[in-house]
């Protein structure tokens, strides 16, 4: 028998129960389910990752849907406790949903939705502050100027990278991997390098129409050129940042191998998911190349990070926060309801 965790109601007498494992930004997304006739649950439990025995008690006897979070592991016990409850829908509070199993759900007749979209620009705003961070030593001397250390101003004092001209490469350029592109193409008119599985037609045709506005300005235009291989994004990018999605294909996409055909200078941005980057590997290759310099919003066992990342001063790092602006984090709680009411 699971225990119960605690809850804050709305709309006690609605018809549906939906309960929500996490308090969201915002009130729309609770009015809307209320609005329809919803009575919401929301978990209070001062807990940061519910355990999949907190989210059965959640689920109780009697549940139409649940609005779940990245953290949580949504497989066949719950989804077919959801089944058994006369559930019929779960909703990701996320973009990425590989903390979903699509076949469990399918088998238990349960539909999934997740928050694309309005999370693009706010997680390729991320990835762009991670790659300056980064390139230009930001953090490291924050920190050094907070400690007094700053006695005048030297010739070789943090000295970074320039990103003009330079060339930014693009793992997975979909919605995110095309915004943070174009970020840095208009931003610091990099060129551009990209692999994925799709060609990025609408990014390249942009590279195109901007490189030719800047020349017919008198200035250097930008180009693009899609990869062959991964491989070719890692040798020839000055700043690499990694959009695909988290599956067995991208599993520990970066792994030693790869970290070590890439430039000894470059920077490497992950703002996807951790397991993309083999993250022991990572900090070796940030111990034996100290001009080598990673932004990670992302880690492999989070809340974790792996021995050794956090002595590492060319790594930048912050917790999952890429999606975190006011607007993105009310827009995806309002795509998570509404995700609920289609169902
Ligand atoms: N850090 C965060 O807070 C945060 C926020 C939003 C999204 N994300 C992550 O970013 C991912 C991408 O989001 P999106 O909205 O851009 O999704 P998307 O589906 O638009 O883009 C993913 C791209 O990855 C490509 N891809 C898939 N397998 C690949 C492979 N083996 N090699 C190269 N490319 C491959 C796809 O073709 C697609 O173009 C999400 O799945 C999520 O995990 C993280
Ligand atoms: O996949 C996602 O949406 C993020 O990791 C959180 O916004």
């Amino acid at each position: 028998m699971a225990k119960p965790v605690s809850i804050q109601v709305w709309n006690p007498s609605g018809k549906y129960r939906v309960v929500s494992t996490k308090s969201m930004p915002g009130t729309r997304w609770i009015r809307l389910l209320t609005d329809n006739d919803c009575r919401l649950e929301i978990c209070t439990e001062h807990k940061t990752i519910l355990s999949v025995d907190d989210i059965l008690a959640l689920i109780g006897d009697r549940c139409d849907g649940v609005i779940g979070q990245l953290t949580e592991d949504w497989g066949d016990v719950l989804f077919s406790a959801l089944k058994r409850a006369g559930g019929t829908v779960f909703s990701n509070m996320a973009v990425g949903y590989n903390n979903v199993d699509v076949e469990a759900a399918n088998r238990n007749g349960i539909a999934i939705g997740n928050t694309p979209g309005v999370l693009t620009e706010t997680t390729a705003e991320l990835a762009a502050s991670l790659s300056l961070a980064a390139a230009r030593r930001i953090v490291e001397a924050d920190q050094f100027m907070r400690a007094g250390l700053y006695d005048g101003w030297l010739p070789h004092l943090f000295v970074g990278n320039l990103l003009k001209g330079q060339t930014v490469g693009v793992i997975g350029a979909g919605r995110i991997g095309s915004a943070y592109a174009r970020m840095m193409i208009e931003g610091f008119k990099m060129n551009l390098i990209y692999y994925d599985l799709y060609q990025a037609t609408r990014l390249e045709n942009f590279v195109t129409a901007y490189g030719q506005f800047l020349k017919a300005n008198g200035e250097e235009p930008v180009t693009w050129k899609r990869a062959a291989t991964m491989e070719d994004v890692l040798r020839e990018a000055d700043v690499i940042s990694l959009h695909p999605v988290l599956d067995k294909t991208t599993y520990h996409l970066i792994n030693p191998e790869r970290l070590a055909i890439m430039k000894k200078e470059a920077v490497l941005v992950n703002a996807s998911r951790g397991p993309v980057i083999d993250e022991a590997a990572l900090v070796e290759h940030l111990k034996a190349n100290p001009m080598f310099r990673v932004g990670l919003d992302v880690f492999e066992d989070e809340p974790y990070m792996k021995p050794g990342l956090a002595d590492m001063k060319n790594a930048v790092v912050v917790p999952h926060i890429a999606s975190a602006s006011k607007w993105t984090r009310e827009g995806m709680a309002t795509l998570s309801a509404l995700n609920v009411l289609v169902w």
